[in-house]
């Protein structure tokens, strides 16, 4: 009747997983206890789990990004501590199984479930705004790519509580991830979360794509785009371009799996080479999809805290797609010593060493950008300055991996393990978190406190260091990774200070949720409230709007002639608010992209366990529901003219009441 599925499927006999799960069942309960004695369902179901509007979905994003976050930092702390005490004459607190679950989730959870949202979710919330439109191309794709998003979390989370993890590694590769050597669903979890997740991401590529080519304001030209909207562009190509690689290499792996096919045996004229090639085609791009638009955050950022406009914007465009492309023909350098030979790893260590150059190119723009001007150290500014300093020396150390003779030295050494994590939280966190700091205004329309956010910033930076510099040293002592036992006591002062520093990065953590908390409590504060739309002086359209913007983002599309649109309109003299205003059309909220995702919840669950009855059912809701949508006519409506002139009028009032307050402060404070 339930497949696979027992009792004893619960871990009971693991006291970690035990606690941790009472702590989530007693939070879960107090949350829903919470929820309904404030007597918020109804909100929320209205407002946020049937919305379409891409602020709104942006948001959902962020907020899962930071509860995985929390999750994905839990699973390092205790790698941490477990290296930290299992040494000569120690096991430490994690068995080899449980420990190997850990790291493997650590790094899916971190890559697919905290890294990825978190950009999705910025991209979601500024790229309509950026480029004058009022939603992205497709609404009801978009909710629905949230929701199956959503779907992997789940699965995730759940695999923490019914079953086991994949104990493979975040890229599973076979044998080791086929049925013989994983017999149990551990992979089968790990496959089904990063499909669903997957085509969440596939589906947020395509509506990007065609968002940024087909609704950007009149007279925006490509080369009139801001930046971000560049290396979103160019990420969203390669994520059409990529994910499907995903897609197909993990159905192969799946069909291996359930049906005994051999693409990724050794007998019956399968290949286990051909996964690997085919993740690491993906994988590869992944790691530029996550950084590119970091690297479009810090260019905002450097231009309006630098108060000039960003040097070399055709470089850095060229550079964009430079890299896009490049990110394309390096994949082998992944897999350098698994023997093919001295020519290709010669053709793929160069085209790797390739990639220095443009993205020199960009360290030097963002340099030469700052030079000569007031540069203000704002929060979102200190992110990008730590970024600049510690992304050089990821980017270095991963030159130096890219030269085929070291890499087979470092390769899966400690040494790699600090390269990627030096690039993916100095390049592509350190960029999330500044372009968190610096749009919260625009969403919600109050800043975050500078004070926690100084105060997170150093925990992180110095936490960062102390974490993984040791790393490097580790591994040019010939320490691999993934252990989570050793007996070299040579190696001990070195793990004892990563553990410090991942201390340090956990009180990071707790001061960016500090943060946010600090800031909503006092968001009702003057002088934290943002009443213009435009508290940092900036210069792209998303600013030209109120904050947070009416949710149609434009009474009236804007007009575009320059780079840096709204920063030229500004010197110019804005354009006052017409006489009278047009009717808006906008998409009706849905509860369908939800609903379906309840049920491919539903039908990955049951693949993962084989409950084949309930498979056949949720797929048959799936088609039924998307049927049933199929008739719907109720997907759209207007905003009557008076509505919007009402909502105008009003954030203009709140414009008005801004410069009063401030002359009046300004009086005060002679
Ligand atoms: C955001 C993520 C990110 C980014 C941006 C990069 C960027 C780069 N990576 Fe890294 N990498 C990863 C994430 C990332 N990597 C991950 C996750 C893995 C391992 C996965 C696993 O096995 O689990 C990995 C693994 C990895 C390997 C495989 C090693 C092995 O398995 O043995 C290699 C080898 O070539 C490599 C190289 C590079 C290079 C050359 C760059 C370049 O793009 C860096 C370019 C930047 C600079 C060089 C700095 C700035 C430039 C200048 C200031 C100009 C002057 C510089 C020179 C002339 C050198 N990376
Ligand atoms: C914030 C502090 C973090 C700490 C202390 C930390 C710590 C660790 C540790 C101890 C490992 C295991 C290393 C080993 O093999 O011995 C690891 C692996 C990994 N981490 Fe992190 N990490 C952090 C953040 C991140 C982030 C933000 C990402 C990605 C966005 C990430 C991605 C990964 C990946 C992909 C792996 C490899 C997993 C595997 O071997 O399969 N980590 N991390
Ligand atoms: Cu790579």
């Amino acid at each position: 009747m339930f497949g696979k599925l027992t009792w004893d499927a619960i871990p009971t006999h693991d006291p970690i997983i035990v606690v941790t799960l009472i702590a989530m069942v007693l939070g879960g309960v107090g949350l829903l206890g919470l929820v309904t004695y404030m007597k918020w369902w109804r909100p929320l179901w209205r407002d946020w789990f049937t919305t379409v509007d891409h602020k709104k979905i942006g948001i959902m994003y962020i907020v899962v990004a930071l509860v995985m976050l929390v999750r994905g930092f839990a699973d390092a702390l205790m790698m941490r501590a477990q290296l930290a005490m299992a040494g000569p004459g120690s096991d430490g607190f994690l068995p080899p199984e449980h420990y190997d679950q850990i790291f493997t989730a650590h790094g899916v959870i971190m890559i697919f479930f905290v890294a990825t949202p978190f950009v999705v979710g910025l991209m979601n919330i500024v790229i309509p705004l950026q480029i004058g439109a009022r939603d992205m191309a497709y609404p009801f794709l978009n909710a629905f790519s949230f929701w199956i998003f959503v779907v992997g979390a789940v699965l995730m989370m759940l695999s923490l509580a019914v079953g086991e993890f994949a104990m493979t590694g975040w890229v599973a590769y076979p044998p080791l991830s086929g049925i013989e050597f994983s017999p149990g669903v551990g992979v089968d979890y790990y496959i089904w979360a990063l499909q669903a997740s997957g085509v969440g991401t596939l589906l947020t590529g395509v509506n990007l794509f065609v968002t940024i080519l087909r609704m950007r304001a009149p007279g925006m030209g490509l080369m009139k785009m801001p930046v971000f909207t560049w290396t979103v562009f160019v990420t969203s190509i390669i994520i059409i371009a990529a994910f499907p690689i995903l897609t197909v290499a993990l159905g192969a792996l799946t069909l291996d799996r359930y049906l005994d096919f051999n693409f990724y045996t050794n007998t019956l004229g399968g290949n286990p080479m051909m996964y690997v090639n085919l993740v690491w085609a993906w994988g590869h791009p992944e790691v530029y999809i996550l950084v590119l638009p970091a690297f479009g955050i810090f260019s905002e950022v450097t231009a309006t805290f630098s108060r000039k406009k960003l040097f070399g914007y055709t470089s850095m465009v060229g550079a964009t797609l430079a890299i896009g492309i490049l990110s394309f023909v390096v994949w082998l350098h992944h897999f350098f010593t698994m023997g093919s030979g001295a020519s290709v790893n010669a053709f793929f260590g160069i085209m790797t060493m390739i990639i220095a150059i443009p993205t020199g190119v960009k360290i030097f723009t963002w340099l030469f950008t700052m030079y000569g001007g007031r540069v203000e150290f704002s929060v979102p500014m200190l992110w990008t300055i730590a970024f600049l300093v510690t992304f050089t020396i990821g980017g270095m150390t991963g030159v130096l991996l890219a030269i085929p003779g070291a890499d087979f030295l470092l390769h899966n050494s400690l040494f790699l393990v600090a390269h990627f994590h030096n690039t993916i939280i100095g390049g592509a966190l350190f960029g999330y978190i500044a372009g968190m700091v610096y749009w919260f205004p625009k969403v919600f329309g109050f800043k975050l406190s500078e004070r926690w956010g100084k105060y997170s910033f150093w925990c992180w930076v110095i936490g960062f260091y102390l974490a993984f510099m040791p790393l490097y040293m580790l591994g040019f002592m010939g320490m691999t990774r993934r252990l989570n036992q050793h007996d070299n006591p040579a190696w001990e002062p070195y793990l004892n200070v990563a553990f410090v520093g991942a201390l340090f990065v956990f009180a990071g953590i707790i001061f960016m949720l500090v943060q946010i908390a600090v800031s909503i409590l006092n968001r009702k504060k003057l002088e934290n409230q943002d009443l213009t739309g435009d508290p940092w002086d900036a210069r792209t359209l998303e600013w030209a709007t109120a904050s947070p913007p009416p949710f149609y983002n434009f009474a009236v599309v804007p007009k575009v002639d320059t780079l840096d649109a709204f920063h030229e309109a500004k010197k110019r003299g804005l354009p006052a608010a017409p006489s009278r205003y047009q009717p808006i059309h906008m998409p009706s909220n849905t509860g369908v992209p939800l609903i379906v995702n309840i049920w491919i919840l539903a039908l990955c669950f049951a693949l993962i366990w084989h409950i084949w009855w309930l498979a056949a059912a949720s797929l048959v809701a799936v088609v039924v529901t998307l049927i049933v949508r199929s008739y719907d006519d109720n997907v759209d409506y207007y905003v009557p003219a008076e509505e919007v002139a009402r909502i105008e009028n009003e954030s203009a009032r709140r414009k008005d009441l801004a410069g009063k307050k401030t002359t009046a402060a300004m009086a005060s404070s002679r």
